[in-house]
């Protein structure tokens, strides 16, 4: 397990004479029991102390304490205790004030639950109660919601997201403070935001997590969403089972609130989504219409692809009109091609041997050859592609 070999890092931190501690994630999930991803380390070494320790090290982010150390293949963020938020767009590194305490750092943090330190022989550091709150499956802000809030606005986002995530329940302060402060979230990048967002939608308990975003109204501060409020209670009403991934959760939300592709387009690029998410969101979208309308022929297997069949078919199950897996699976496995360059005649074939011209004739005769093999109206041999097209050419 990573936090074993991690434990070599703090422990050279520790014969250094500095104290160090794990923090953050990794901590709250290893006592959840959950998978952790990355181990980040907190130290009341200065990053250039932290530099001498270690014989390779990285600066990823040295301005707001940030030092990576690269041991035995893998990469431990290690992180001098800091006071003001630096939890902010690293844009803006202003802020920085290096402390010597761990106190002073984890008071700083948004959460009681991400407030937790934990010493290499897994005692765990407490000034919070975020053992208790673990326990009880509570989402407190550390200290003043208020001023965390303030500190980093992404933080709202992110009590949210955890509510969804472990389905844990927001203290009512906290969610009063978010309600009061969901304003601030205009301030924060959209890429941040989107992290949040898709990680709610993907957890354990995605209704929980949009009953809060609706009510402390931080959807209206994101973007093209004020308008949702339906969409959402759609989801909410929803007895989904857990979406597998970010693509098809903004498909379930791009059919709900029935986008043409010029609407999916306009908002995934609003939440500067990637051009592939976009186009496979799209086409899945318009495919969860045809599996409800039964209207799924080979030509729509075909040109699909299975990467958005899936994904279409994981949101027609949740919206209860799904076609079985197997099904699915079997009939793309059958088509008699499954991408227009397994077809046995391609354009230079048709000018050398039809003495056809380039131009769009030849374009057109490809698409119906495509076509007709697909739907299993012709064979996909060179010479009977070749008559059929002649016949059509003449
Ligand atoms: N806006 C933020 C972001 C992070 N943190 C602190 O930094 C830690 C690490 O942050 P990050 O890795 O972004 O998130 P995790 O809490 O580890 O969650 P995840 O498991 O999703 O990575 C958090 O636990 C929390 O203590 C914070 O106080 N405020």
């Amino acid at each position: 397990m990573e936090f074993e070999e991690a434990k070599e890092v703090l422990n050279a931190i520790q014969h250094a004479g500095f104290e160090a501690y794990f923090v953050g994630g990794s901590v709250r999930d290893t006592i959840l029991n959950l998978k952790i991803h990355d181990v980040d380390i907190a130290t009341s070494a200065y990053p250039s102390e932290v530099k001498r320790i270690f014989k390779k090290t990285v600066d990823t982010g040295i301005e707001h304490g940030t030092v990576t150390v690269l041991d035995h293949g893998r990469a431990y963020e290690i992180t001098t205790f800091r006071t003001e938020s630096t939890y902010q767009d690293f844009r803006r590194p202003d802020h920085v004030e290096f402390v010597r305490s761990l106190k002073d750092d984890l008071k700083r943090r948004d959460l009681t639950i991400n407030a937790l330190a934990m010493k290499p022989d897994g005692e765990v550091i407490d000034h919070f109660e975020g053992l208790r709150d673990l326990k009880e499956g509570m989402i407190r802000a550390v200290g003043v919601a208020e001023e965390r809030f303030h500190e980093d606005a992404l933080r709202m986002m992110r009590a949210v997201r955890f509510a969804s995530q472990l389905d844990f329940i927001i203290e009512k302060k906290t969610l009063n403070a978010i309600h009061h402060n969901a304003h601030l979230l205009s301030n924060v990048a959209v890429e941040r935001i989107h992290v949040e967002w898709v990680k709610l939608l993907l957890g354990k308990n995605p209704q929980a997590g949009l009953k809060d975003f609706m009510a402390t109204e931080l959807y209206h501060y994101c973007p093209l969403f004020s308008d949702k409020k339906q969409v959402f209670n759609k989801l909410m009403n929803l007895n989904s089972s857990q979406l597998t991934e970010e693509e098809a959760a903004w498909t379930l939300l791009c059919y709900l609130s029935n986008l043409a592709s010029s609407g999916v387009k306009e908002l995934l690029r609003a939440w500067k989504s990637s051009n592939s998410l976009i186009s496979n969101v799209i086409v899945a979208t318009e495919l969860v219409t045809l599996i409800r309308q039964q209207k799924m022929d080979s030509w729509t297997y075909y040109r699909s692809g299975l990467h958005c069949l899936r994904i279409a078919n994981e949101v027609a199950v949740i919206l209860g009109f799904g076609i079985n897996e197997d099904i699915l699976e079997q009939k793309y496995a059958a088509l008699p091609i499954k991408d227009k360059h397994e077809l046995q005649v391609d354009g230079g074939l048709l000018i050398n041997r039809l003495k056809m011209k380039p131009g769009p004739q030849l374009g057109v005769i490809l698409e119906r050859l495509e076509h007709q093999v697909v739907n299993g109206e012709l064979d996909n041999q060179q010479d009977l592609l070749l008559t059929a097209a002649s016949a059509w050419v003449k």
